[in-house]
């Protein structure tokens, strides 16, 4: 056993697939939504305060520029899936390039990087998410089983002399900020 896929197990028995390779010489394995999600557009709140003021000609108060921003933040997509590799691996999970292209979805992250000691962490088991915003006009609804992002196995390398890390990973999104 080198790397692989398993389904966590809040997900068991959904019939839930682990991640596949749709072509021949496809590098990244895609990762299915794990149940239909929405993600709102974050221009909604704005656009709604912008088009009643402009009506009236009169600019937009501070608040209402602010207002709908915490639709601004990632929304954490399920994937049920946990990804096992040796330890001088990692997985990168990057966006579906139609993703921008066709439901306005991006990567906020830019690229998730997936490490080793995440599987079966004690938090979350070691679900792995994609961070989604959403910045078309509408809000989108992800249906269960569609594709959204892909992983990529990869080797990665050690600096010299480096100084060996303490920490014991126990989740994941900041989980190493305050321990
Ligand atoms: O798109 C992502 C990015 C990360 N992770 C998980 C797996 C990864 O091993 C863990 C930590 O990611 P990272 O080190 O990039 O985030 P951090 O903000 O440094 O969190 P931590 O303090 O937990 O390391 O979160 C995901 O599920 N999806
Ligand atoms: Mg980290």
């Amino acid at each position: 056993m080198q790397r692989g896929f398993e389904i966590v197990s809040r997900y068991a028995n959904q019939g839930l697939q682990v991640p596949y390779r749709t072509t021949q010489q496809s590098a990244g394995y895609d990762f299915e939504c794990a149940e239909d999600f929405v993600l709102p557009s974050i221009w909604r709140h704005d656009l709604l305060h912008a088009f009643k003021r402009l009506r009236h000609r009169e600019p937009l108060t501070t608040e209402e520029l602010t207002a709908g921003n915490h639709d601004m933040r990632p929304f954490l997509v399920p994937t049920g899936v946990k990804a096992y590799m040796q330890p001088d691996e990692v997985l990168l999970l990057a966006n579906r390039s139609s993703n921008p292209l066709k439901h306005g979805l991006i990567l906020p992250n830019g690229v998730g990087v997936i490490d080793a000691d995440y599987y079966n962490n004690e938090k979350n088991e070691g679900e792995i998410f994609v961070q989604l915003v959403n910045v078309s006009l509408h809000d989108v609804t992800i249906p269960k089983g569609q594709r959204i992002a892909q992983g990529i196995f990869m080797p990665f390398r050690l600096a010299d002399d480096e100084q060996a890390p303490r920490q014991q990973r126990t989740g994941g999104f900041g989980s190493s900020d305050n321990a």
